[in-house]
Protein backbone atom coordinates (compact mmCIF):
# COMPACT_ATOMS: atom_id res chain seq x y z
CA UNK A 1 0.00 0.00 0.00
CA UNK A 2 1.53 3.31 -1.07
CA UNK A 3 1.82 6.01 1.59
CA UNK A 4 0.44 6.36 5.07
CA UNK A 5 -3.28 6.67 5.51
CA UNK A 6 -4.57 9.90 7.03
CA UNK A 7 -8.03 10.59 8.43
CA UNK A 8 -10.13 12.51 5.97
CA UNK A 9 -10.40 16.22 6.74
CA UNK A 10 -13.76 17.99 6.94
CA UNK A 11 -13.18 19.36 3.42
CA UNK A 12 -12.34 15.93 2.04
CA UNK A 13 -15.46 14.49 3.66
CA UNK A 14 -17.64 17.16 2.07
CA UNK A 15 -16.08 16.27 -1.24
CA UNK A 16 -16.12 12.48 -1.03
CA UNK A 17 -19.01 11.33 1.17
CA UNK A 18 -22.09 12.71 -0.63
CA UNK A 19 -21.68 10.26 -3.54
CA UNK A 20 -21.51 7.33 -1.15
CA UNK A 21 -24.42 8.61 0.97
CA UNK A 22 -26.48 8.85 -2.21
CA UNK A 23 -26.07 5.09 -2.75
CA UNK A 24 -26.79 4.09 0.84
CA UNK A 25 -23.54 4.36 2.79
CA UNK A 26 -23.89 6.03 6.19
CA UNK A 27 -21.48 7.20 8.85
CA UNK A 28 -21.64 5.20 12.07
CA UNK A 29 -22.43 6.91 15.35
CA UNK A 30 -19.65 6.68 17.91
CA UNK A 31 -17.07 5.44 15.43
CA UNK A 32 -15.37 7.03 12.44
CA UNK A 33 -16.48 4.45 9.86
CA UNK A 34 -19.00 3.98 7.07
CA UNK A 35 -21.63 1.25 6.88
CA UNK A 36 -23.99 -0.22 4.28
CA UNK A 37 -26.40 -3.17 4.09
CA UNK A 38 -26.60 -5.09 0.84
CA UNK A 39 -29.41 -7.44 -0.13
CA UNK A 40 -29.12 -9.96 -2.94
CA UNK A 41 -31.51 -12.38 -4.57
CA UNK A 42 -30.05 -15.38 -2.77
CA UNK A 43 -26.97 -16.71 -0.97
CA UNK A 44 -25.14 -17.51 -4.23
CA UNK A 45 -25.26 -13.87 -5.29
CA UNK A 46 -24.30 -12.64 -1.82
CA UNK A 47 -21.36 -15.00 -1.60
CA UNK A 48 -20.28 -14.28 -5.19
CA UNK A 49 -20.27 -10.60 -4.25
CA UNK A 50 -18.21 -11.29 -1.12
CA UNK A 51 -15.73 -13.37 -3.09
CA UNK A 52 -15.07 -10.59 -5.56
CA UNK A 53 -14.78 -7.99 -2.82
CA UNK A 54 -12.47 -10.28 -0.81
CA UNK A 55 -10.02 -10.70 -3.70
CA UNK A 56 -9.83 -6.96 -4.28
CA UNK A 57 -9.53 -6.27 -0.54
CA UNK A 58 -6.57 -8.63 -0.39
CA UNK A 59 -4.92 -6.84 -3.32
CA UNK A 60 -5.43 -3.48 -1.62
CA UNK A 61 -4.47 -4.87 1.81
CA UNK A 62 -7.65 -3.20 3.01
CA UNK A 63 -10.30 -5.48 4.40
CA UNK A 64 -13.98 -4.99 5.16
CA UNK A 65 -15.54 -5.78 8.51
CA UNK A 66 -18.59 -7.67 7.39
CA UNK A 67 -21.47 -9.89 8.39
CA UNK A 68 -23.42 -12.28 6.18
CA UNK A 69 -26.59 -14.29 6.64
CA UNK A 70 -28.14 -15.86 3.54
CA UNK A 71 -28.72 -12.99 1.07
CA UNK A 72 -27.71 -10.14 3.40
CA UNK A 73 -24.23 -8.60 3.67
CA UNK A 74 -23.49 -5.80 6.15
CA UNK A 75 -20.23 -3.95 5.60
CA UNK A 76 -18.27 -1.53 7.79
CA UNK A 77 -15.19 0.24 6.47
CA UNK A 78 -12.56 2.08 8.52
CA UNK A 79 -8.77 2.38 8.59
CA UNK A 80 -7.07 1.09 11.74
CA UNK A 81 -3.75 2.73 10.91
CA UNK A 82 -5.25 6.21 11.27
CA UNK A 83 -8.12 5.29 13.58
CA UNK A 84 -10.88 6.39 11.23
CA UNK A 85 -11.99 7.04 7.70
CA UNK A 86 -9.33 7.43 5.04
CA UNK A 87 -9.27 7.53 1.28
CA UNK A 88 -8.71 3.76 1.33
CA UNK A 89 -12.24 3.30 2.66
CA UNK A 90 -13.68 5.54 -0.03
CA UNK A 91 -11.81 3.60 -2.72
CA UNK A 92 -12.91 0.22 -1.40
CA UNK A 93 -16.52 1.44 -1.05
CA UNK A 94 -16.46 2.59 -4.68
CA UNK A 95 -15.17 -0.79 -5.80
CA UNK A 96 -17.85 -2.53 -3.71
CA UNK A 97 -20.53 -0.42 -5.43
CA UNK A 98 -19.28 -1.50 -8.86
CA UNK A 99 -19.40 -5.17 -7.89
CA UNK A 100 -22.89 -4.86 -6.36
CA UNK A 101 -24.17 -3.06 -9.47
CA UNK A 102 -22.84 -5.82 -11.71
CA UNK A 103 -24.68 -8.47 -9.67
CA UNK A 104 -28.12 -6.92 -9.35
C1 LIG B 1 -0.98 -5.41 8.66
C2 LIG B 1 -2.03 -5.07 7.65
O1 LIG B 1 -1.48 -4.44 6.54
C3 LIG B 1 -3.05 -4.11 8.25
O2 LIG B 1 -3.57 -4.67 9.43
C4 LIG B 1 -4.18 -3.77 7.29
C5 LIG B 1 -5.01 -4.95 6.86
N1 LIG B 1 -6.36 -4.61 6.48
C6 LIG B 1 -6.97 -3.49 6.90
N2 LIG B 1 -8.24 -3.25 6.63
C7 LIG B 1 -8.87 -2.17 7.06
N3 LIG B 1 -10.15 -1.99 6.75
N4 LIG B 1 -8.23 -1.25 7.77
C8 LIG B 1 -6.94 -1.38 8.09
O3 LIG B 1 -6.38 -0.49 8.73
C9 LIG B 1 -6.24 -2.53 7.64
N5 LIG B 1 -4.95 -2.72 7.89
Amino acid sequence: MAGKAHRLSAEEREQLLPNLRAVGWNELEGRDAIFKEFHFKDFNRAFGFMTRVALQAEKLDHHPEWFNVYNKVHITLSTHECGGLSERDINLASFIEQVAASLS
